[in-house]
């Protein structure tokens, strides 16, 4: 159906391309979709409305196989080298992997070399187990398995593809002779294996595009290599069952998964393991939904670093277990060295809206998010102090933040930023965690409203500092710095509840001595504005320590609080008919109260 909705693409001048119509993407001739058939017509499945998966839930992280030093490695443009390589696999024992795929020792010296430096430098813990990888080539199987002398513990992983485009473009070979070039290379690597008797070699097969490949023919692949390799519950088979190029949504590959679990032989003596590529965009969600259909390992790399679109995210799927309040097994308590080294080694960036560790992730720009966040981090802080247990501990609950960032090694510093997007509840939250200023309710939008002057004026970011300047140039300056100043100033208590205010004014230029009495200091003082012709009425009052406003909500970042910090008064004036806020900060609270009313007359004096 054509359409005149969508407008039409110009050319970079400008102007209407002489094939017009064409341009339009809407018309369906604009791109040929024709050409691509759905997942469903190209692999049958067998398994029809009795599948299990969408009823189960995830209650235990699956076995993690970091795949970085092999399937990343071969996508970078610079592979790693041997120090590179170390500092990853460094990383990953730390973090908890306890089965990382180490290289393709067949394909290059580098990768050969790392394998043995391995072997012989001892870096291997004892309950870490390697894993290298080969093509079913015996040429490359030898060269592997000669790889890992010395190492203990190894899983050696063979892979064919299985898939028909495969079969018929790459190897020229029909099932039936793939499946024969298969048992072939697994029974060479069984007894290259056996010429190690005291190592313990384990087997992990991969029917490279499972996929996309007729599911009886994995099986009957598959199932020969667990009688040929003598699988037992104590000595599994691997079966990883790769997406090696993501083509459909992930319930088809959930349900080509729960059938292979259903369907395998000797379905105890395997480990079903998963392999997702993220082609368009779900490999998350695959591997997810395959661990609802029974897989019980994951490969996958770091941030999802791999071949074009990447390997599925190991960190996005470990911290969406962690966000369920399942343990993950890993350690990411402090994701910013994770995403540090995994940086290096790869010489990729990860990127700022990544899950959970890109740097924008924990940040609101916008007014309402930033007004939910704070209130939630507010009371956070009180939850944990009425549960009596430090606010790392506290059940979580904050609008917009799945995870507390500081279980991740995140400062709240970053979760709320200001620009023109922002409103008045960002605004309190910043200059109350970093300022220690609480301020009143009704002074809020008025703030709000000279930020919002100044973030669409600049179409910039305003940091905390800049608020901060911003705030003091706006309410507490002007009690030094505007036509009203009080060039000295007392009070006295002449009785309980009695007081005098004594001052110089100087007001337009001149200055003036006058004396005011009332029942506080305060209004005192607006009494003795009154005799040189100021009237001035309170309407709103308050002031507090800035030490206070900062422990409120357990998240200040230290700034200007603790003992003998200032205080900060807040005074909202009607001066001859103009109402306007003042502030004024001080280590005396007196001080303080006075600043903030001249500076509301001076403030209503411009106006
Ligand atoms: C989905 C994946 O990630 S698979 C892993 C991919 N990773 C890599 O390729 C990185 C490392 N690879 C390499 O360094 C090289 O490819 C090597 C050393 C393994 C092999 O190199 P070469 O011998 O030069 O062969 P080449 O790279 O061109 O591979 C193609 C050959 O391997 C065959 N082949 C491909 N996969 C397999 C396999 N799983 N089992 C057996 N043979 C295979 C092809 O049929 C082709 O054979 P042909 O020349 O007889 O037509
Ligand atoms: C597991 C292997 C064969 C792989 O890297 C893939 O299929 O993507």
């Amino acid at each position: 159906m054509e359409t005149t909705a969508f407008p039409t693409v110009r050319t970079p001048s400008g102007d209407l391309p002489a094939d017009a119509p064409d341009w339009n993407p809407q018309r369906p001739s604009a791109m040929p979709h024709h050409r691509y058939q759905p997942a469903h017509t190209r692999v049958a499945l067998p398994l029809t409305d009795d599948r299990t998966w969408p009823s189960r839930r995830l209650h235990q992280a699956p076995l993690w196989v970091p795949v970085d030093l092999r399937d990343g490695n071969q996508a970078l443009a610079e592979p790693m080298d041997t120090e590179r390589k170390r500092r990853m696999f460094d990383l990953m024992t730390t973090m908890g992997y306890k089965e990382i795929e180490v290289g393709y020792p067949s394909a290059s010296r580098t990768d050969f070399d790392f394998v043995r430096h391995l072997a012989y430098s001892g870096a291997v813990p004892d309950d870490v187990t390697v894993s290298v990888f080969t093509a079913a080539r015996r040429d490359l199987i030898d060269r592997t398995v000669a790889s890992v002398e010395g190492l203990d513990r190894v899983v050696v992983h063979l892979y064919t593809a299985t898939a028909p485009t495969w079969r018929d473009v790459v190897l020229g070979r029909s099932r039936t002779e793939l499946h024969t070039l298969i048992l072939d290379a697994a029974t060479h690597l069984m007894r290259r294996a056996e010429e190690r008797p005291g190592a313990d070699i384990r087997f992990e097969f991969s029917p490279e595009v499972f996929n996309l490949t007729e599911p009886d023919f994995v099986l009957e692949v598959c199932d020969s290599l667990t009688e040929l390799w003598d699988a037992s519950p104590d000595r599994p088979v691997i079966h990883n069952l790769p997406a090696t190029v993501e083509i459909a949504t992930p319930n088809v590959y959930a349900d080509q998964i729960e059938y292979m679990d259903r369907h395998l032989a000797r379905r105890e003596s395997v480990i079903l393991s998963v392999h997702p590529h993220n082609d368009r965009g779900t490999g998350v969600a695959c591997a997810e939904l395959a661990v609802l259909a029974g897989a019980q390992r994951v490969e996958g790399c770091l941030f999802g670093n791999g071949e074009r679109t990447g390997n599925v995210d190991l960190v996005t799927l470990a911290l969406n277990l962690y966000a369920q309040g399942v343990n993950p097994m890993i350690d990411f308590s402090d994701i910013d060295v994770v995403r540090e080294v995994v940086e290096y080694c790869n010489r990729l960036p990860v990127h700022p809206r990544h899950p959970y560790v890109g740097d924008l992730v924990h940040t609101a720009f916008s007014g309402t998010h930033q007004d939910a966040i704070a209130k939630g981090l507010a009371r956070h802080a009180r939850t944990a102090a009425e549960l009596g247990v430090p606010a790392g501990r506290a059940p979580w609950a904050v609008p917009y933040l799945p995870i507390d960032p500081a279980d991740i090694g995140r400062t709240y510093e970053e979760v709320i930023r200001i620009n023109s997007q922002s409103g008045k509840g960002g605004m309190a939250h910043l200059l109350r965690t970093h300022h220690g200023l609480d301020l009143p309710q009704g002074m809020r939008p008025d703030f709000s409203r000279t930020v919002q002057q100044v973030t669409d004026a600049t179409g910039q970011e305003l940091t905390h500092k800049e608020l901060w300047e911003l705030f003091r140039s706006t309410y507490t300056a002007p009690a030094q710095d505007g036509p009203r100043t009080l060039e000295s100033w007392a009070t006295e208590e002449t009785d309980p509840g009695e007081h005098t205010f004594t001052c110089t004014l100087r007001a337009d230029g001149e200055a003036r001595s006058c004396v005011g009495y009332g029942n506080g200091p305060l209004s005192a003082l607006t009494d003795a504005l009154r005799t040189a012709g100021i009237s001035v009425d309170i309407l709103d009052f308050s002031e507090h320590s800035t030490a206070t406003a900062t422990t409120a909500t357990g998240t200040g970042t230290g700034t200007g609080t603790g003992p003998g910090s200032p205080a900060v008064a807040y005074a909202e004036c009607r001066v001859d008919g103009t109402t306007r806020w003042g502030a004024g900060r001080d280590t005396s609270v007196l001080t303080a109260s006075v600043h903030a009313v001249m500076a509301a007359v001076n403030r209503a004096g411009r106006a």
